[in-house]
């Protein structure tokens, strides 16, 4: 089933695709209909909506709550969850490479110490904090597993848990991320002044057009995303083009990270996306980032890997991928730095046995 998203503004950047489509998919429907359609969509755009996901509305709502009493907060408050290293508070500063976006996050670790740990110095009443996120990451993490099994099975896997396992591991690295991206309004007021004429405004609101989260991939296996009612998400199709998500507070975002492109040989796309912060009311979005154990190998599959299509990856440890991670900029194609050198070689090579 696929929907057409609304007509959207013109970015800053590149002009935004006009009536463009996202899959979104009913996970009360057909096993054998719903596992076609998600790896259909996570080949074209490594990017769909889920609805019917059996996820509470009270258990978002929960952890909603909690992140917004800890937006607002003040400024002194918050900064004592902070600086990220990269867990933590942070407030327009993205990783260690001098990325910038008008946001200002939390990010946690999944494991159930580590945020009974973090709620400490986040909330008043961290184990209420505590609860919310571990409720949430259960639920989530529920949801992630299910979808993951889905796309096992649609690629034919020998071990349908083969994607899934590695997040329900105890040691997983997965991450809960919450983004508070403040309104136009309360951000740019000075900007306005009620003495020039409206096409003025109208010029200086498209100027002013703010990057809220730049442009990149999820570097883990899957990311569900869940936001407010306040759009400014955007999806990067393959021929470039970029298309706006329209916001459901009901519904989760899927986005295959850089190890399903990995581990799927490449089948898989990881999704390029960003965030504009151009509303007038502020976006809330939390992110569960499904991520292996740090000693966990990483390759394609056997199953994906034929003559025709030779491994495009070598192998690594969600380690090693991490830290290449954090040594690079938001926007760069780390995936890139693992592919497979002697592809043409091992072809040939394989050829010469098979002839022979
Ligand atoms: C600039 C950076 C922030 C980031 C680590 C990185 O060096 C490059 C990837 C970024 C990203 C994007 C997806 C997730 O939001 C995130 C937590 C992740 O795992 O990779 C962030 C990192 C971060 O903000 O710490
Ligand atoms: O805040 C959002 O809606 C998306 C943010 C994002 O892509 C990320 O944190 O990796
Ligand atoms: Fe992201």
């Amino acid at each position: 089933m696929v929907v057409p998203s609304p007509i959207s503004s013109t970015s800053p950047i590149e002009s935004v695709i006009l009536g463009a489509e996202i899959p979104v998919i009913d996970l009360s429907k057909k096993r054998s209909q719903v596992r076609e359609m998600i790896v259909k969509a996570s080949e074209e755009y490594g990017f769909f909506k889920v609805i019917n996901h059996g996820v509470a509305k009270q258990t978002t709502e929960k952890m909603e709550r909690e992140a917004t009493d800890f937006f607002a907060k003040s400024p002194l408050e918050k900064h004592k969850a902070g600086p990220p290293n990269p867990l933590g508070y942070g407030i327009k500063n993205i990783g260690f490479s001098g990325d910038k976006g008008e946001v200002e996050y939390l990010i946690l670790h999944t494991n159930p110490q580590s945020i009974s740990q973090r709620s400490k110095s986040i909330s008043k009443d961290p184990s209420k904090f505590s609860s919310a996120v571990n409720e949430y990451v259960e639920a989530v993490r529920n949801l992630a597993c299910e979808i993951l099994d889905l796309m096992a099975e649609g690629l034919w896997a020998q071990d349908n848990t083969v994607f899934s396992r590695l997040i329900r591991d105890v040691d997983s690295d997965s991450l809960i991320r919450l983004n508070h991206y403040p309104s136009f309004k309360d951000t740019n007021l000075d900007d306005w002044d009620p003495s020039l004429p409206y096409h003025h405004h109208h010029h200086l609101k498209k100027r002013k057009t703010r990057i809220g989260f730049g442009e990149h991939s999820d570097p883990q296996i899957l990311t569900l995303l869940r936001s407010n009612d306040v759009e400014g998400l955007q999806i990067s199709l393959k021929n470039g083009a970029w298309v706006s998500v329209p916001s459901d507070p009901s519904a989760f975002c899927v986005n295959v990270g850089d190890v399903l492109q990995a581990m799927t040989n490449g089948r898989f796309i990881s999704a390029r996306h960003r965030v504009m912060a151009n509303s007038a009311k502020a976006r809330m979005s939390t992110m569960y980032f499904g991520a292996p154990p740090l000693h966990a190998w990483i390759a394609p599959l056997p199953e994906l890997i034929t003559l025709e299509n030779p491994p495009l990856y070598r192998a690594f440890t969600w380690c090693e991928y991490k830290k290449a991670t954090y040594s690079l900029r938001l926007g760069d194609g780390r995936l890139d730095r693992f592919r497979a050198h002697d592809q043409h070689h091992h072809h040939r090579h394989e050829h010469t046995i098979v002839a022979a």
